[in-house]
């Protein structure tokens, strides 16, 4: 049965990756907005150049490297019509509306205030900060709350592209309205094999840059706690890291390769995360000597266990006086990061009969169904968008102070969520990544 199921799957799939990869290019309106790219990223493709064809409303028209070179290919390469010689260029060019921030960390804050006393509207590549700290120097600065000369403030948006996706919205759904009292424990998961892919050099790996694995991937182990919560915790409870291997521990002593780190939520609820730009040498039939050499390739995945509930009425199941029907559900999102691709959101409950007095056990059954969320009806959207295509789309809206679907990342929210890698971060007994001296 699962065989047709997954073969009826593939043409959807295939559809999704071919147009997200050529999507439409509708004719850009007369006042697209202007939008132009901090340095030659590896990242600004897949997460604004490609999203930006198919909308009407943007246009990629510049990009600033620290090398003009550089951004000379890379606006060749992406069809780019202006390169600018310095950032600072790139922000003093009036005919740039937004930019977008893919820059290390640790140069978030400073040029995502520099952008917004420039006047520009900004996308700002997550993590916002290098700490709390930093995050609250951006988020409460007083540029945000003056206005521009259109009379709005500038718009600001931590680029958690991954929750404007409506795979997301679905997750949220199952877990129901009041997730702080639903819920028992959250895991999250986001385990990437960069260490094996990418040099150790890379900015992931630099302290000083504000690298290590909880800011890079474990940042959105951590949005995806705090979403599905939907509260912050009260406190971190444990925090576990891993340093680089030898011989780059020597110069990085202070970046882990991995993160595991729990908090008590209101209520007393756990969340947990576990990421790693490498292996922590589980799941693996290995001896330990060599597991622990290789990577680990999992699923990025946030599981919701649930409290268990009285099921107030069932028609397929009669009880008779004295007995309740009692449920208790698990919803899994597999892949929350990337669900254009692939995801699936399973619910698993276990189903039992109680004696309402003693609540023993009298019967007991499991059920289990899944759910994809591509696109959901009345909100725009089409099943090939990426996570950034919905981001971008949100970001428009916001410029252009048009209503949008509701879903955003609060200036409150970025600042939380730095305060929550804070707490990890002290609690593991590692240095918060360095402030920036910049002062604004
Ligand atoms: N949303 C997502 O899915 C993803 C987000 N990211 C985030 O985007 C950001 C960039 O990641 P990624 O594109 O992989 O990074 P890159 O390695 O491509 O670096 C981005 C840019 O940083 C600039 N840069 C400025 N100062 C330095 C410095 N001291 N050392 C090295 N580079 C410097 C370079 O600009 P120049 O060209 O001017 O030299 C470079 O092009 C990070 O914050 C990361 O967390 C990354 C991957 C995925
Ligand atoms: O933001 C990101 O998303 C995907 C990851 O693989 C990457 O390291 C990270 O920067």
């Amino acid at each position: 049965m699962w065989i047709t199921t997954w073969l009826g799957s593939i043409p959807g799939f295939v559809s999704r990756i071919y147009t997200l990869f050529r999507p439409p290019r509708p004719a850009k309106s007369s006042n697209a907005i202007r939008l132009g790219l901090f340095g030659a990223s590896k990242i600004g493709p897949l997460a604004v150049i490609n999203p930006a064809l198919s909308h009407p409303d943007v246009i990629v028209v510049a990009v600033a490297a620290r090398d003009r070179t550089k951004a000379e290919a890379y606006a060749k390469k992406w069809d780019i019509p202006i390169v600018h010689d310095s950032y600072d260029d790139l922000l003093a060019d009036p005919s740039i509306d937004a930019v977008y921030i893919p820059l290390p960390n640790s140069l978030h804050a400073e040029w995502a205030l520099k952008s917004l006393k420039a006047g520009k509207h900004v996308l700002l590549e997550k993590p916002s900060a290098s700490n709390n700290e930093e995050a609250r120097m951006l988020f409460e600065s007083p540029i945000l709350f003056a206005k521009n000369e259109n009379a709005m403030p500038p718009v600001l948006l931590e680029a958690f592209h991954y929750r404007f996706h409506p795979a997301f919205d679905a997750f949220k759904s199952l877990i129901g309205d009041k997730p702080e009292q639903q819920i028992e424990h959250v895991w999250a998961k986001c385990v990437m094999p960069w260490a094996l892919l990418i040099p150790f050099d890379d900015i992931r790996f630099k302290y000083q840059l504000a690298g290590g694995a909880t800011m890079d991937i474990g940042t959105y182990a951590v949005s995806w706690l705090r979403n599905t919560f939907g509260a912050e915790p009260e406190e971190c409870i444990s925090a576990k890291h891993a340093l680089l291997p030898e011989p780059y521990i020597k110069d990085e002593p202070s970046t882990e390769i991995g993160m595991k780190a729990a908090w008590r939520f209101p209520g007393g609820a756990i969340g947990e995360i576990n990421c790693s730009l490498s292996s922590w040498g589980e799941s693996t039939w290995l001896p330990g000597f060599i597991a622990k050499r290789l990577p680990t390739f999992s699923t990025p995945h946030v599981i919701a266990q649930l409290k268990e509930v009285t099921v107030p009425e069932d028609p397929e199941v009669k009880l008779v006086p004295g007995k309740e029907h009692r449920v208790k559900r698990t919803v899994s999102f597999w892949m929350p990061l990337f669900p254009t691709i692939w995801h699936r959101i399973n619910i698993d409950e276990v189903h039992t009969i109680r004696d309402s007095k003693s609540l023993s056990e009298l019967r007991r059954w499991r059920t289990s169904r899944s759910v994809k969320e591509y696109k959901i009806s009345g909100r725009a959207g089409e099943a090939w968008w990426s996570t950034y295509r919905y981001q971008l789309e949100e970001f428009v809206n916001a410029v252009k102070g048009r209503p949008g679907s509701g879903v955003w990342v609060s200036h409150e929210n970025s600042i939380k969520q730095m305060r929550m890698i804070d707490c990890a971060y002290k609690k593991a007994g590692l240095p918060l990544r360095p402030t920036t001296e910049y002062k604004s």
